[in-house]
């Protein structure tokens, strides 16, 4: 019999498709040819069925589709640290707003992508929904980095050092899309900051361009109650009913937090069929509340994970988010069985994907499906021994046992190592931003070895 040729095969002691989300194919096989899955199978009839130019043997892990991280700032990771314990309001307004408008430029926010890169890919992310000024410099450090990403193409109402007005911003946004229509590895989103930075005009204008480039509208909407007290004061109305009333809640709005909801406004975005992202640390750090996840997932709300940016959480660690998420779960609706880990890990894969419109392309190990995978080692001391893989992934797992991460078939990581980033020149000038904004805040680190 003349085997079929393919790529990579690897050969997992437990393969998690998260289609169905708690399905376990014990000692399968994956194949890769041309950057897709084309196979999943038993060990030895892929052995039987296919010669492969390349073949591991991961006889220890659980292969599963890579992470997607749905909402991040990436390039906040050299804000990291900078002002912690305080509310989102005050934290925005006195000291991040501040340091963005006197540091962001496109190289700061291309070193601090590529740093955020380097530290996702460690941690099994594979795909990120990016939200920050100067989305081309995110845009290329993500295409260094090899990982698929949504570019957000941000609008706030006031200027910036990125752009002039409303219009500047579309305009910019537009033209970075254009420049990457066909790229394989980027996608897009209108990405209207939060409904206190954007008026009902900008509004309007941003799901008109939507819908003529039919991409999502990623926002941060209902994050704190005084963000709901404010739009009452200024709009009359809550911000879901005020977006309702614009038109932009629907099956492409990515809404962002959803902390702070009426069963009603459930209902709402329940039947809109829009996506809810959830980002439990950064809702706990900022002491924004606790988003009734469990109950929007019951109503069939699609959610997906998101770490925010590195300023508020501080770390772009999914497998953080997924343990935080479905004890926050358990806890905040007082049942146990509230959002079991195959659950969550479909939330932090497929639902991404479905979120960002990429559902056919990444999210889940079908055959079709690019290669976006991750390797975790399940076989460590603190993970020995195994029952039960979903259940080691989000309550005894973290970043620290991911092995391998591949996107479109190309390894980014090799035994824990990246195979494309050099950590040492990504650490020097992440430091070297430390130092800037350390100097202007006048908290500079030399006391602290920099
Ligand atoms: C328009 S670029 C993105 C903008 O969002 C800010 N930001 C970061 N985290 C949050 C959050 O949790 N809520 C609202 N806004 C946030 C970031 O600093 C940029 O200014
Ligand atoms: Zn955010």
């Amino acid at each position: 019999m003349v085997r079929e040729s393919v790529d990579l095969l690897i050969e997992a002691r437990w393969l998690l498709p998260m289609e169905p989300a708690d399905r376990v194919l014990e000692r399968h096989s994956v194949a890769v040819r041309g950057g897709r899955i084309c196979a999943l199978l038993p060990w030895q009839e892929a052995e039987t069925r296919f010669e492969a130019r390349e073949r591991l043997r991961l006889h220890t892990h659980a292969l599963l589709p890579g992470l997607v991280n749905l909402h991040t700032h990436a390039a906040m990771t050299l804000l990291r640290g900078l002002a912690d314990d305080l509310p989102l309001m005050e934290w925005l307004q006195k000291h991040i707003w501040p340091a963005e408008m006197r540091f962001v430029t496109p190289e700061f926010v291309y070193d601090g992508t590529l740093l955020a890169c380097a530290e996702m890919i460690r941690g099994g992310v594979t795909c990120f929904n990016d939200m920050y000024f100067f989305p081309e410099a995110a845009a290329k450090a993500a295409l260094e980095a090899g990982m698929r990403a949504a570019i957000g193409m941000i609008v706030v109402d006031f200027p910036t050092p990125y752009a002039a007005d409303p219009d500047d911003y579309l305009t910019k946004g537009m033209a970075l899309r254009d420049q990457y229509r066909s790229n394989s590895l980027l996608s897009f989103c209108m990405a209207p900051h939060a409904p206190y930075t954007v008026s009902d005009k900008t509004f309007g204008k941003m799901l008109t361009y939507a819908a003529q480039i039919q991409v999502p509208i990623h926002v941060h909407l209902h994050e704190t109650e005084e963000e709901i007290r404010e739009s009452l004061r200024q709009h009359g109305v809550r911000p879901i009913e005020r977006l309702r009333r614009l038109g932009l809640l629907g099956p492409d709005l990515v809404a962002v937090h959803m902390v702070h909801l009426t069963p009603e406004e459930v209902d709402l975005v329940a039947c809109a069929n829009a996506s809810v992202v959830h980002c439990p640390s950064s809702n706990l750090k900022l002491a924004s509340g606790f988003s009734p996840v469990a109950e929007l997932m019951e109503h069939g709300v699609n959610v997906g994970l998101g770490t925010d940016g590195a300023a508020s959480n501080n770390r772009l660690d999914v497998f953080q988010e997924l343990r935080t998420a479905a004890l926050l779960a358990k806890a905040v609706s007082g049942r146990a069985n509230a959002l079991p880990a195959h659950r969550v890990l479909q939330m932090a894969t497929l639902n991404g994907a479905r979120a960002l419109g990429l559902e056919n392309e990444t999210g889940s190990l079908l055959p079709g499906k690019s290669a976006d995978m991750v390797a975790v080692n399940l076989g460590t001391l603190e993970l020995s021994p195994c029952y039960d893989p979903h259940s080691h992934l989000v309550y005894a797992a973290g970043r620290e046992h991911v092995s391998h991460v591949w996107v479109q078939g190309r390894l980014l990581l090799n035994e824990g190592r990246l195979t494309r980033l050099d950590v040492d020149e990504i650490i020097a000038r992440a430091t070297r931003w430390g130092r800037r904004v350390a100097e202007a805040d006048g908290s500079a680190p030399e006391g602290r070895g920099q």
